[in-house]
């Protein structure tokens, strides 16, 4: 298979992917990578709940497995052992999208034809699927862009035409790996707030993020989610008692202030742990 025609495939595969059904259970999930020289244990016996329209973020120490717990969950990698089980909800026009850190866009195609393109697979017209891409290339200030290649992007331009196209989607389950990674700060916060209104202004899906922002993590979520040095384990859930709607002033208040000092003297202990030899 060429390159183009393996890509195409891949999106396709993603496409199908996506369209498959919500509300999501981990079951005591591990995952052992075999390699020829050592075998690597990135989760170990992890299990909890999503409940419906929860936004939960997954923090930790780099390499805890966070990455590969967001793969199984998109299907993308099999555990080694334990369950992962997603039921259905909601009227939604996928179940389930995902923007990754290392998700490839089509580079062969516009800004706004990988945008529209996950809506044209579903059966929309050009038009329709076109509109909705341009009102979610709007949001995340892409407007003027919409018949660049991603060749003609920034590492974060692109990073928001990923976000764009999943969000154009509307999935009841949205997958979010490390989706402002490439933005310079100010972007960053933005697209926090604008993400944080977005969700806000309907609340009508489940998502799943990976960050190592805190303020990002408690901006955004119900609940946090806070792992082990690997190999990943559940080490402690963090709800996030901050009334919604949210202001983004939040981020001064003496509540938020103080559950970040929490989470981050939790999470420290495994970032030393990790680099311990
Ligand atoms: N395909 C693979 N083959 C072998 N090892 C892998 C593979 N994918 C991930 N790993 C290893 O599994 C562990 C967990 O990786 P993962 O990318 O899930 O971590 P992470 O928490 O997302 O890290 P980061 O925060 O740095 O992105 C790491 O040690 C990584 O090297």
């Amino acid at each position: 298979m060429n390159t183009q025609a393996a890509a195409e495939h891949e999106a396709l595969r993603l496409s199908a992917l996506e369209a498959a059904p919500v509300k999501v259970r981990i079951e005591g999930v591990s995952k052992i990578f075999v390699s020829g020289t050592a075998d690597v244990t990135a989760l170990d016996d992890v299990s909890f709940t999503f409940r419906e329209r929860e936004f939960i973020t997954l923090l930790g120490p780099s390499g805890c497995g966070k990455s590969t717990l967001m793969r199984i969950l998109a299907g993308l990698e099999k555990p080694s052992a334990g369950e992962v089980t997603v039921n259905h909800y909601g009227d939604h026009l996928t179940q389930l999208s995902i923007a990754f850190q290392d998700y490839s866009i089509l580079p062969w195609k516009t800004v706004e034809a990988n945008v529209a393109f996950g809506l044209r697979m579903r059966g929309q017209s050009r038009r329709e699927a076109l509109a909705t891409a341009h009102t979610w290339l709007e949001t995340m200030k892409l407007t003027g862009f919409e018949k660049a290649y991603p060749a003609q992007l920034s590492g974060g331009m692109k990073q928001r035409v990923a976000l764009a196209r999943a969000l154009a989607l509307d999935p009841a389950l949205l997958l979010l790996d490390e989706p402002f990674a490439a933005l310079d700060a100010q972007m960053r916060q933005i697209l926090q707030e604008e993400m944080l209104r977005q969700w806000e202004s309907d609340r009508s899906r489940t998502a799943v993020a990976v960050t190592h922002d805190l303020d990002e993590a408690i901006l955004l979520s119900d609940r946090i989610v806070l792992m082990t040095a690997r190999p990943g384990r559940v080490k402690q859930i963090f709800d996030v008692p901050i009334e919604r709607p949210r202001d983004p002033s939040v981020r001064y208040a003496p509540e938020f202030l103080e559950l970040r000092q929490e989470i981050w003297e939790s999470l420290r202990e495994e970032v030393m742990r990790k680099d311990k030899p």
